[in-house]
């Protein structure tokens, strides 16, 4: 079973995405292992150098404190206490092979799911990226012990893609891609080039437990891309061990399964967008409205005229023209910080952001993937090339 099994097909075009990789590529007796990593890093390398961000979620440290202390056993508190001793080697191993500065982000699902510290994660994410950093991903092993337990990185990908609105999920692994059967066990296993949806049948044969070195196995990544799927996003599982696969990647091109997005979901999300009760409204200056209306910008406080009501951060604001207050709001989207905190940076720079609050979710009032234009027709989340 091999690459060589799965005939290539368009990769869905991508200007964010997440990849994945896990440990059956980058564990060896010794620890950590650059062998497949060098192509992975190039495929990152070249596509920040087409202009596209790059998210990694990374397994590894628990094989890197192996690697260290060359301990041996599989008790639980061993794997995050191992998980601790190569954590900073996994990133200095990442940094080593990739021009980027480097930034080590550590995250539970339990994080994503206290809605502070989701919006906290996603304003840091994005500012990485802002900043041309290459996030490096890793669960938090020494709290999160289910997921140490079910080796569960591919989950936290698909919640990482989600976080950032990444528009691909990629997961790299040490086999082609999904087989109807358990590849080593099944001699009857298929390739499957393509799912529309995950289905019970296709979980059932992706039971079989994973390889040497991983823990996940294929369950656990089409539990991944099931969650993807449901929030608009595609996932292309790979494998990282060929050369040649990883870099018909960088040129648009999967050998491996797709697993495409639901596309009604990102439809439903822009819907929300539009109909979910505001907290309250901003009205922004003639600049703004053209910066919102011809590039699909970001809302910057410079922009703000004038704030009504009372919200919270992660609220819906409605968006109006302050020279035509008349008219309907021209946009809806989420507020980055809460109506005092704009009050205060309204018409000022974004640099100016951390010296009149003291911190700074980010440079933008408004994200603009937290945005939808009102009079522009709902046009779902292009993901197919
Ligand atoms: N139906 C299937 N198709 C492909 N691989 C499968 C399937 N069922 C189980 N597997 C196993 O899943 C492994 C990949 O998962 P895993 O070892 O957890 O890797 P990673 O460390 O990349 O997460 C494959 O090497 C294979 O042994
Ligand atoms: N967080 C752990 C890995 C957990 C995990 O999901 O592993 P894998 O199935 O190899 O992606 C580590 O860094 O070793």
């Amino acid at each position: 079973m091999s690459a060589s099994d799965f005939a290539p097909q368009a990769l869905p075009s991508w200007r964010r995405a997440v990849l994945k990789v896990g440990s059956s590529l980058l564990a060896s007796p010794q620890g950590l292992d650059p062998r497949y990593a060098q192509g992975l890093a190039r495929f990152i390398d070249g596509a920040r150098a087409q202009g596209r961000e790059v998210v990694l979620v990374s397994s590894g440290a628990v094989a890197a404190g192996r690697g260290r202390l060359q301990a041996g056993g599989d008790g639980l508190v061993l794997r995050q206490a191992l998980a601790a001793l190569g954590q900073a080697s996994l990133v200095s191993f990442w940094q080593s092979l990739s021009p980027a500065p480097v930034a080590q982000v550590l995250l539970t699902h339990d994080d994503l799911r206290h809605r502070r510290r989701y919006l906290n994660a996603r304003a840091a994410l994005r500012e990485l990226l802002r900043l041309d950093a290459l996030p490096v991903i890793n669960e938090n092993d020494t709290v999160a012990v289910d997921e140490l337990k079910l080796g569960d990185n591919d989950n936290l990908a698909a919640a990482v893609a989600s976080l950032v609105d990444a528009d691909l999920l990629l997961i790299a692994t040490d086999i082609g891609g999904l087989y109807s059967g358990h590849p080593q066990r099944d001699p009857q296993a298929r390739p499957i080039e393509r799912v529309a949806q995950v289905t019970p049948e296709l979980l059932l044969a992706a039971s079989g437990g994973a390889g040497a070195l991983g823990t996940g196995g294929m369950r656990t990544k089409l539990e991944a891309a099931t969650k993807a799927a449901v929030a608009g996003i595609a996932t292309a599982l790979f494998c990282g061990r060929d050369d040649a696969v990883v870099q018909a990647l960088g040129e648009g091109r999967l050998y491996g399964t797709l697993i495409e997005a639901r596309r009604d979901r990102a439809r439903a999300r822009k819907q929300w967008l539009r109909h979910a009760p505001a907290g309250g409204a901003l009205r922004i200056d003639a600049g703004a409205v053209a910066a919102l209306r011809a590039r699909g910008a970001s809302l910057l406080p410079g922009g703000v005229v004038a704030v009504d009501g009372e919200f919270r951060r992660g609220d819906v604001l409605e968006l109006r023209a302050h020279d035509d207050p008349a008219a309907p709001p021209l946009a809806r989207g989420l507020a980055q910080y809460n109506a005092a905190e704009i009050r205060r940076i309204a018409g000022r720079h974004s640099r100016e952001i951390e010296a009149l609050l003291g911190f700074r979710y980010g440079e933008e009032v408004v994200h603009r993937d937290d945005l939808v234009l009102l009079d522009a027709p709902a046009a779902p989340l292009e993901l197919s090339a």
